[in-house]
């Protein structure tokens, strides 16, 4: 979370509004024996709960109305423009049929819409009922979105460069939202607020975007069983996919609990309102914490703005197949064998839906196995790197059987050749990945440990250097691999020597 520079009074004022406000929401409840929000941003955490006594498992530190919830179903917006409540495909079917002022009953989505709400409450100042709420909302992310080139340029060959997405949320802002609230002035800017100007408002939408992302829940799950609810039953939810989410809603205090990949307490949904309960004893100045999913510390950053070492063990990095394409030439072209003009033939083929594979895949995505946290939301043993995706080597074998159609040999026609042409090139591979990172994993350990780096320098830091972890116990896994491949070979041959004619000849 960005740095806030509220002072503190002004911050523990707003906390303590928001508070009062919630405690007097109907049908709302708060532990405050048990429980306390206190100001972290010491450590970059923004607002977090914070146990104030010893806790039991299974409590219910608070309650949340649904009335409470900003959504399209409390939305006052919708008496205004009712028209944008239709969401995408939920229309008449004429998807096409726009109206001008961009309230065809197609246009909006559950997150498009969603930002349109919270604008509107926004600019409703006092007279909106979330106020208290919105302003302990934050009004800077830490999300890469907002990183300058120089700050991006921490994440270095990271694929997370590539999914920022601060072009398509500035097209989606321009071509969703800008337009109804153009069409909608008197109803954004009650008191002749049209000086707003797009630049602002892109800048609003930006916020509020990044606020539903960082914050926003998902409403349409059903969980009715509460408190008896368990980590299998309730688990599709704890996995928080922001993507493909049909119904968001802003829930506050839910929205207060920070996250780690262990944690001690999960949101349930019931019918009438939302309830915080605890999965384990948690003891007093411990924090409370949700829990966002299996999310390497890439997607973490890229939703929420923060990383955890504790996420580590789910961080991913992704293998170009151009790079084991460049293993593979280097082990199967020249030397009189498959000439460069096959081996193009091979590289369009397998590209072609006509070579009798499966999808060609521009990369891969390399992993540990790791298991779920446990029922209580604890971790459970380490995540271990054990293999390459399935994927992957299917790829290569589609490499060598388009080599047979289209140069007529069959040059690994051996099981064992066949792998060892495979691993080395995957070796080259992910030595040639791990070279796309400017700095070394050496030289990022000494960085980290030298400490002079800024919260997001940090933050990238940590990204690429997961990444490259991970690509190291990857090449190690390889290796091993090859190594038990030569050792099996060995023995091959030293029995083949025993079972020789020789051999033969002795036993007769
Ligand atoms: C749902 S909010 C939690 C409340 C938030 N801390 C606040 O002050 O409003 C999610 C945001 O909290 C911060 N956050 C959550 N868990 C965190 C953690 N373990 N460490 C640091 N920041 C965290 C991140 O900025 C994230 O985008």
């Amino acid at each position: 979370m960005e740095v806030d520079n509220e002072t503190d009074a002004n911050f523990a004022d707003s906390t303590h509004k928001f508070l009062t406000w919630f405690q007097s929401l109907p049908g709302a409840s708060i532990r405050t024996d048990l429980i306390a929000m206190e100001d972290l941003r010491s450590r970059n955490a923004g607002r977090g709960i914070v146990a104030k006594a010893d806790i039991p498992a299974d409590t219910v530190l608070f309650t949340v109305p649904r009335d409470a919830i900003i959504c399209s179903a409390t939305a006052a917006l919708k008496n205004e423009i009712p028209g944008i409540f239709d969401l995408e495909g939920e229309g008449d079917g004429d998807s096409d049929l726009g109206d001008e002022d961009g309230t065809s009953s197609s246009s909006q989505d559950s997150w498009s819409l969603l930002i349109l709400i919270l604008i509107y409450e926004h600019f409703r100042g006092d007279a909106s009922k979330w106020k208290p709420y919105l302003e302990v909302l934050p009004s800077a992310f830490d999300t890469p979105m907002f990183w300058s080139p120089a700050e991006l340029s921490e994440l270095q060959a990271s694929a997370l460069v590539a999914r920022v997405g601060k072009g398509e949320a500035d097209a989606m802002i321009e071509s969703k939202i800008l337009p109804v609230i153009r069409a909608h002035e008197h109803v954004f800017f009650p008191r002749g607020r049209g000086e707003v100007d797009d630049t602002q408002l892109l800048e609003m939408a930006h916020r509020m975007g990044s606020a539903i992302m960082a914050y926003a829940f998902d409403l349409e799950k059903d969980d009715d069983d509460d408190a008896a609810a368990t980590a299998d039953d309730a688990e599709d939810e704890w996995v928080e996919d922001r993507e493909g989410r049909t119904m968001l809603g802003m829930v506050p205090m839910a929205d207060m609990l920070n996250a780690d990949a262990e944690f001690n307490a999960h949101i349930n949904h019931g019918e009438d309102s939302l309830t915080a309960t605890t999965l384990r004893p948690i003891r007093a100045g411990e924090e409370i914490l949700n829990y966002y999913g299996p999310l390497p510390n890439s997607e973490l950053l890229r939703r929420y703005g923060y990383v955890t070492p504790k996420h580590s063990r789910y961080d991913v990095v992704e293998l170009p197949w151009e790079l084991v394409e460049a293993g593979l030439k280097e082990r199967l072209v020249g030397g009189g064998r498959v000439g460069p003009a096959n081996w193009d033939k091979v590289c369009k083929l397998i590209r072609s839906d006509d070579d009798g594979d499966d999808d060609f895949e521009e990369s891969f995505v390399l992993e540990r196995l790791s298991d779920d946290p446990d029922s209580a939301g604890q971790l459970v043993g380490d995540a271990v790197f054990t293999g390459l995706p399935d994927e992957l080597g299917d790829q290569v074998k589609a490499v060598l059987k388009a080599l047979k159609k289209v140069a007529g040999i069959d040059l690994v026609s051996d099981k064992n050749t066949r792998k060892e042409v495979y691993l080395q090139a995957v070796l080259g591979a992910l030595q040639a990945r791990e070279r796309q990172y400017a700095t070394s994993l050496e030289d990022d350990e000494s960085l980290m440990s030298e400490g002079r780096l800024t919260g997001r320098q940090k933050m990238g830091l940590w990204v690429r250097r997961g990444e490259k972890q991970l690509l190291r116990e990857a090449q190690a896994w390889v290796r091993r691999e090859l190594d038990q491949l030569l050792d099996r070979a060995a023995d091959n041959s030293r029995s083949r020597e025993d079972d020789g004619p020789a051999a033969k000849r002795r036993r007769t």
